[in-house]
């Protein structure tokens, strides 16, 4: 088993021969990945290849069981993620008005929430609610304000849309698009392959796992 980090090179994270085993299961083994700002790697492959181990692998949350992995210097917050599910990330005592302004208060800022609510096409009612008395659709575009104030360098997205219906999807997905746009580095693992094939400027596929 051999792990190596090396300097990074011009902010992009980059994946050689990279594997992920679980016990004695090898999820996937020999990918090469790379995650460069502005633009989409796009992540496709059936239940069970080991996409958002990948993922994981890549936005730092796990460790490869074999490969290389380089990736710049990142500061806290370089890091975005948006789940599949955001009602299992954010914190069902906060209102949206705080999900989505938290990033400026970590770092003592300002922020102007109603604009970000407008920008994701939330009505300023809806800031004041708990994740409980709003739709998934809603609360996912939160969470995609959230990371227009976080300005994070790199977004890791694991089925954005899977949840949602296909207005609110349309909406998160030009979110990320205008993210990537300004210089965000993406990675969205999906099962959608329209999306992923409309929306990626490369794309790993996956296969599926021994045993799954
Ligand atoms: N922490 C873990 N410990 C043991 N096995 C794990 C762990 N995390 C994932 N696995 C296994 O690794 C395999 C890949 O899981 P992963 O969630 O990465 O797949 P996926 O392609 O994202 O699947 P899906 O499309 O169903 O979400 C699965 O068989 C899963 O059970």
């Amino acid at each position: 088993m051999s792990v190596s980090l090396r300097r990074p090179t011009a902010g992009v994270i980059t994946g050689t021969g990279l594997s992920a085993q679980f016990g004695e299961r090898v999820v996937f083994s020999g990918v090469d990945v790379v995650v460069e700002p502005g633009s989409i790697t796009g992540v496709l492959g059936p239940s069970g290849s080991g996409k958002t181990t990948l993922l994981r692998v890549l936005a730092g949350l796990a460790t490869p069981s074999a490969g290389t992995l380089v990736r710049p210097e990142l500061r806290a917050g370089a890091i975005g993620l948006l789940a599949q599910i955001p009602r299992q990330v954010t914190n069902p005592r906060w209102t949206l008005r705080r999900i989505i302004a938290e990033p400026s208060a970590i770092r003592r800022r300002p922020c102007d929430t109603e604009a970000i609510a407008a920008r994701v096409g939330l009505a300023p009612d809806l800031l004041d609610r708990f994740p409980s008395q709003v739709s998934d659709g809603q609360l996912q575009r939160a969470c995609s304000g959230r990371l227009l104030v976080q300005q994070p360098r790199f977004v890791f997205c694991d089925e954005p849309t899977s949840m949602l219906d296909p207005v609110s999807a349309r909406a998160v997905v030009e979110i990320l698009q205008r993210l990537v746009d300004d210089g965000v580095g993406m990675m969205l693992v999906s099962h959608n392959r329209r999306l992923v094939g409309a929306r990626s400027d490369r794309i790993v596929a996956l296969g599926a796992s021994p045993g799954a």
